[in-house]
């Protein structure tokens, strides 16, 4: 494909911007093209691309743009093109351009150091040589720095795993059965869903798979009382919704009014009526403190660093820093020490993130068992022959983008211990 050559200019304009890290790229990006309406589809999604391709790749793109005579800038959007839409596409371009994007294709990225190579901060590179290894960071880095399928969640309440496939087929969209969640279909190509039928009726959400198997680690039943501690716009909301069969009770908290906000339409077209939206203020709120020792579930999708998402979101791992790991550690353990208050004797609660450090998952769950003894964990391995879940796991779910082909997920399920007998608590 052939794209005009003014769209480099646009591709440099946004690129300046979204690396001063002032926002998530994905708003800067939004915001520039209702900037700019003139500019089509096709165009839209190469500049998108190639945004994410300097992001995806800067270590080794910055190394290779700096040094020579003209804009560094200018450089760094030639490659993101280049690697966005092949070398091939890029049209207008000086002699001098075109000589350096030859020279670039000419390297063996295999030969560069593994760090260049893996292309995240030094902090990060490191913390991740720690946890992994390097062999193991490298293959991980590898796939962070891919795109990620576009992952579709089946609304069971509406429609069969089955049905889908057939209807998408119509498109003509070829969608593939996920291998962990059994409402999953996995789509290569990025097709608009937003208009389809499936979507406006309900049928479908996008969600990636990792997402839906710890929906489905709550085990949540018909009737119950549930509670969704992080909501945010209810991607686990909804999916936790249909698994009660629209029965019960679910609660979505969040402290964001305007996330949950986002929750409404999705809830309107999900078919959802068990769904209660509640704004706290934070963790120890009074509405919180009314339901406590009340609820059987209670799922913590703890706000976190994202580093698992770097498949999606290549700018988190710019913009996040390692100071700030520490202080969502802290945030993590108080929101689970709230969460876990409301929890009745023999209720389950799943703590969640979509980091891949251990800081904010093994670490915080361990600190809450000690601190918690009317506390025990149960193994994930149990958990997941429960739910029928073909994972092979140990104590903790540990999803990672290149074994899974998820995101980077923690899960840790945890029970408050059944309340003894009277009897039996006199005897002690
Ligand atoms: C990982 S996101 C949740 C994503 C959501 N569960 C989903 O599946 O789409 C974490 C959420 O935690 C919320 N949050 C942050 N601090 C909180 C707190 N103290 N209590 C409850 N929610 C909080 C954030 O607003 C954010 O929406």
């Amino acid at each position: 494909m052939r794209l005009p050559p003014a769209i480099l200019g646009n591709t440099e304009e946004v690129l300046r911007e979204v690396l001063r890290f002032a926002a998530p790229a994905d708003v800067t990006l939004s915001r520039y093209f209702k900037d700019h309406p003139r500019l089509g589809g096709r165009e839209r999604g190469a500049i998108a691309e190639a945004v994410y391709a300097v992001l995806r790749n800067k270590s080794f793109f910055t190394d290779f743009a700096g040094g020579a005579k003209g804009s560094t800038m200018r450089r760094l959007t030639l490659l993101g093109m280049a690697e966005a839409i092949g070398f091939d596409s890029l049209g207008g371009l000086t002699e001098e351009e075109n000589a350096f994007l030859a020279r670039i294709k000419e390297i063996d990225r295999n030969l560069l150091s593994p760090k260049m190579r893996a292309n995240l901060p030094d902090w990060l590179f490191e913390k991740f040589v720690a946890q992994f290894g390097e062999e193991e960071t490298m293959q991980l880095a590898a796939v962070l720095n891919t795109p990620a399928p576009l992952d579709l969640r089946v609304n069971s309440l509406k429609a069969s795993r089955e049905d889908v496939v057939k209807q998408l087929a119509e498109a003509p969209i070829a969608a593939e059965p996920t291998p962990y969640s059994a409402l999953g279909l996995r789509v290569r190509k990025k097709p608009a869903l937003q208009n389809m039928p499936l979507f406006k009726e309900g049928a479908i959400e996008v969600q990636d798979e990792g997402s839906q198997v710890l929906s489905q680690l709550l085990g949540a039943r018909r009737g119950e009382m549930v509670v969704d501690f992080c909501a945010g716009a209810g991607g686990k909301t909804l999916a936790l919704g249909a698994i009660m069969r629209n029965t019960g009770r679910l609660y979505a908290f969040d402290v964001s009014e305007k996330r949950l906000t986002k929750l409404k339409p999705r809830l309107a077209r999900s078919g959802l009526s068990n769904v209660h939206p509640v704004v706290i203020a934070h963790e120890r709120d009074v509405k919180i403190k009314r339901l406590a020792g009340k609820i059987d579930r209670v799922l913590v999708d703890a706000p976190c660093s994202g580093l698992g998402t770097l498949r999606r979101n290549p700018d988190v791992k710019w913009r996040q820093q390692p100071q700030a790991v520490v202080e969502m550690q802290e945030k993590q353990a108080s929101i689970l020490d709230g969460a876990a208050r409301l929890l009745r004797s023999g209720g389950r609660l799943v703590y969640a993130t979509c980091s891949l450090l251990n800081e904010e998952n093994d670490v915080v769950v361990e600190q809450f068992l000690e601190t918690h003894p009317d506390f025990q964990l149960v193994p994930m391995s149990q958990v997941l022959a429960e739910q029928k879940i073909p994972l092979e796991m140990d104590k903790y779910l540990k999803l990672l983008p290149h074994k899974h082909e998820t995101d980077g997920f923690f899960a840790a399920v945890l029970e408050r211990k059944p309340m003894k007998p009277a009897a039996e608590q006199e005897e002690e």
